[in-house]
């Protein structure tokens, strides 16, 4: 009898919510959550359960663990129907017990649930990082462009650095009006911290604790309570980071020395002020998230940039052909050449789908029971977006694992198509920074094209150092470290790199 409902219970239950592995009594799904690349590993799921169901492919896959329910979609088009569609129900997010325990709920819009409080971070990032006011950046990005390059031709070998630097001078000199040191900068090895810290433990299957909130109540003597000081350590850093640079920026206000920057924009704001304390933690949160979010994404980008152009020397030489022709060699590019050089748009948006850099998105969390395909998701599932099984999705990408520009331009190769890529993610919480990370592959790209050729390194012997192109399984996700050499094009290139202003 028991077996019989055993398996009544298991068909009822296959047949309740999308397929996915099968359960163990009570603590269901929670040994199969992948510990590493979580996002190649569901992509392998998508094969595995959509090759046996009655349906020819499935992809959208269901897991639970002590009562939680998980949904991971692995294709566009589900994306779109659920987060999209119907994204009244699908705009929330879940609770992270150690997203919580460091403090990061509290303060970054990416983590707070729908609702007032995140209405109003959307509405303050929205004003400064929309289309149409993203430009206001770049006499910025114009000119720490040129530190980029000139670091590249002085110590090529320590380009990740440089690539990191980039992005992040720009957005916080942005904020803060603060101009970040070439190295060891402070506020960035804070920031760097406290975001490698949530970045390494905010996966479910990264700390058993998201998996069984209940542990975070064990006391700290305890073996397994690792996590907890892990948080605690966390917590210091992430206050720390937002209070350093903020109050640097009051001070300098009532000495009447701040250089203009958001934070400065928005304390003087009357609404700001009439909101007292409120306002200033809002402002303080929205700053400190905007150089968290911005600086590791884009930099994880423009290293994808490098390494795909190690690797396609063929895609390298056709940018190069393209800005030779359309900017020369006397001078640099800038964002108005923009529309003249199609394939180097292209290159950025192939640089987009082939390495994202956030590859299991952020998830998102149903607000109500919903069904979809004749199944239950119900309400508080949360909702993993694989943007990475998205983009090597070959229905959409032909050879999805080549690094091709050609994919996104007509036959003449005279105009780019923008499909929309699964990348900034979807619905209401779609990437809010989006347009500024476009510019600022764009214009590094373009000019590093110009300048730099980019080839495999050499050992002692003359050998070529191989790159294997891997990624690492961050939620921020990078290239891992890879040697390569960074040469100028020409005189005229170093000529350029050393009298640009
Ligand atoms: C290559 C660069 C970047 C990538 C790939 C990227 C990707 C993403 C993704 C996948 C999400 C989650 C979307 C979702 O929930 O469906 C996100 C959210 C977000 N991004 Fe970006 N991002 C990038 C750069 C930036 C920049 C430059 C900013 C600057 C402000 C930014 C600000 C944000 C914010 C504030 C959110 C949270 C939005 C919300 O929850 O309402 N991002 N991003």
């Amino acid at each position: 009898l028991i077996k019989w409902c055993a398996t009544k219970l298991s068909n009822r239950r296959k047949e309740l919510y999308h397929p996915g592995p099968k359960p163990l009594p009570i603590i269901g799904n929670a040994l199969d959550i992948p510990k590493v690349s979580p996002w190649r590993e569901y992509a392998g799921w998508r094969q595995q359960y959509g090759k046996f169901s009655t349906r020819p492919r499935r992809d959208i896959i269901h897991l639970s663990a002590l009562g939680k329910h998980i949904v991971v979609v692995n294709s566009i088009e589900k994306a779109v129907d659920l987060l999209d569609k119907r994204s009244s129900n699908y705009s929330d997010r879940p609770d992270i017990p150690m997203a919580n325990m460091t403090g990061w709920t509290a303060i970054n819009i990416g983590l707070i649930h729908y609702g007032e409080l995140w209405r109003r971070h959307r509405r303050l990032f929205h004003q400064k990082f929309r289309q149409n006011a993203v430009s206001e950046f770049r006499p910025l990005q114009t000119s720490k462009i040129q530190v980029l390059l000139r670091n590249l031709l002085e110590n090529p070998e320590e380009f990740s650095l440089h690539v990191r630097n980039f992005p992040a001078s720009v957005i916080m000199a942005a904020t803060y009006g603060y101009e970040i040191a070439p190295r060891n900068d402070p506020i960035v090895t804070l920031v760097d911290e406290a975001s490698t810290m949530i970045t390494e433990h905010i996966f479910l299957g990264s700390q058993l604790v998201n998996v069984f909130p209940v542990l975070r109540h064990i006391p700290d003597w305890m073996p397994g309570a690792a996590f907890k000081k892990i948080a605690r350590d966390c917590h210091n850093k992430v206050n720390e980071m937002m209070d350093t640079p903020f109050y640097a920026v009051k001070e300098q206000m009532a000495k009447g020395e701040a250089m203009p920057s958001w934070t400065s924009e928005l304390l003087q704001d009357h609404d700001a002020k009439k909101r007292g304390e409120e306002g200033e933690y809002l402002i303080k949160s929205v700053a400190a998230t905007a150089f968290a979010v911005a600086a590791d994404t884009s930099a994880s980008s423009l290293a994808s940039f490098i390494l795909a152009m190690v690797l396609y020397p063929d895609v390298l030489a056709k940018a190069q052909a393209e800005l030779d022709s359309v900017v020369g060699n006397t001078r640099l590019p800038n964002f108005g050449d923009r529309d003249s050089m199609p394939y180097i748009d292209a290159l950025c948006h192939e640089i987009f789908r082939w390495s994202p850099a956030v590859p299991l998105g952020v998830p998102h969390a149903a607000l109500e029971d919903d069904i979809y395909d004749g199944r239950l998701i119900p309400a508080g599932t949360m909702i993993l977006s694989n943007i990475w099984a998205m983009s090597r999705d070959e229905r959409m990408y032909d050879q999805p694992s080549k690094f091709m520009p050609e994919r996104f331009l007509n036959a003449d190769g005279t105009e780019v198509t923008h499909d929309p890529l699964p990348t900034f993610g979807f619905g209401r919480r779609i990437c809010v920074g989006r347009h500024l990370a476009d510019d600022t592959l764009w214009i590094a790209v373009a000019t590093m094209v110009s300048c730099f050729n980019f080839t495999k390194a050499k050992d002692a012997f003359g050998k070529e150092i191989d790159v294997t192109g891997e990624f690492d399984d961050k939620l921020i996700s990078h290239p891992r470290p890879f040697k390569c050499s960074i040469t100028p094009r020409s005189d005229a290139a170093v000529k350029l790199i050393k009298t640009s202003v």
